[in-house]
């Protein structure tokens, strides 16, 4: 008998339960992503989107449940099996979080930080050529390999957050978080980055999880969607089920 092959879950939340010292932010918080996801988590200011997303990524721990990313549980390993499993995610922050002072390719090379330990990756100059080479790759896919040696501060808003798509993907991650990755952009560079984004992602097959605050990206981006209000996860629906209309009830 034929089986359809079924996708790897990259991430699965079970009961997640986050609190700040007596403070809870949500809890009983369980989903499960599939490989090549992109998933839009939305809410008000405050409904703990950015926490969750850290708590996913192992970079908090959770107060109650688990978080298994890319098969591993990352409350209950160690250190080193962490940052393995670290090695295969991105990250792109809503500031771009790049060096001011070091050049753009330097910063991209920082992205491969995790995959060898030691001061290789600090700079591009003590970097191994495939290294260099992978981060001029990254740029190219950004449209910024003509910026590779200038300064970080000298970049626009837009073009920084290229450059730290660049630096996010140069470790050819399997999961990709990205947090209001577009927040501090206008609204046309925000759609470009969007855009730009998503193409990177679908072409690689890459499961995404981002946060937004534009009800049109969650669902132009999204092909599904987790909706946190109240501390609870209050909707998990595919992009495609949705309305604007849908969405609007998590803010209320
Ligand atoms: N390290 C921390 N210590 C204590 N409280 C925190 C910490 N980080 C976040 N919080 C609180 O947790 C709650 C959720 O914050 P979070 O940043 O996750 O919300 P969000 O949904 O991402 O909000 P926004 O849309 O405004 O970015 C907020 O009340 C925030 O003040």
């Amino acid at each position: 008998m034929d089986f359809a092959p079924v996708s790897p879950v990259d991430i699965e939340a079970r009961g997640v339960a986050k609190r700040f010292g007596e403070t809870p932010i949500f809890s009983d918080v369980s989903f499960r992503l599939a490989r090549g996801e992109a998933v839009a988590l939305v809410g008000a200011n405050g409904a703990g989107k950015s926490t969750l997303l850290r708590c996913l990524m192992g970079l908090i721990p959770v107060s109650g449940g688990s978080v298994h990313l890319l098969g591993q549980e990352t409350n209950a390993i160690k250190a080193r099996a962490l940052r393995d499993v670290r090695s295969q995610v991105g990250l792109v922050s809503q500031k771009h979080n790049l060096v001011p002072r070091l050049s753009v390719l330097s910063n991209v090379v920082h992205g491969l930080l995790g995959t060898s330990p030691g001061l290789r990756h600090w700079s591009h100059v003590l970097a191994p050529e495939m290294s260099r080479r992978a981060a001029l790759h990254a740029l190219d896919r950004v449209g910024m390999a003509g910026f590779a040696q200038r300064r970080a501060d000298r970049l626009s808003g837009g073009q920084s957050q290229r450059v730290a798509i660049a630096r996010a993907i140069v470790a050819a991650p399997k999961v990709l978080f990205a947090d209001e990755p577009c927040a501090s952009l206008d609204p046309s560079a925000g759609a470009d980055v969007m855009d730009l984004l998503f193409r990177l992602v679908r072409d690689q097959g890459v499961t995404v999880v981002f946060t937004s605050h534009n009800i049109d990206h969650a669902l132009k981006y999204g092909n599904r969607v987790l909706g946190l209000a109240h501390g609870r996860l209050q909707l998990d629906a595919t992009a495609a089920s949705l309305v604007a209309q849908d969405l609007r009830g998590l803010y209320d």
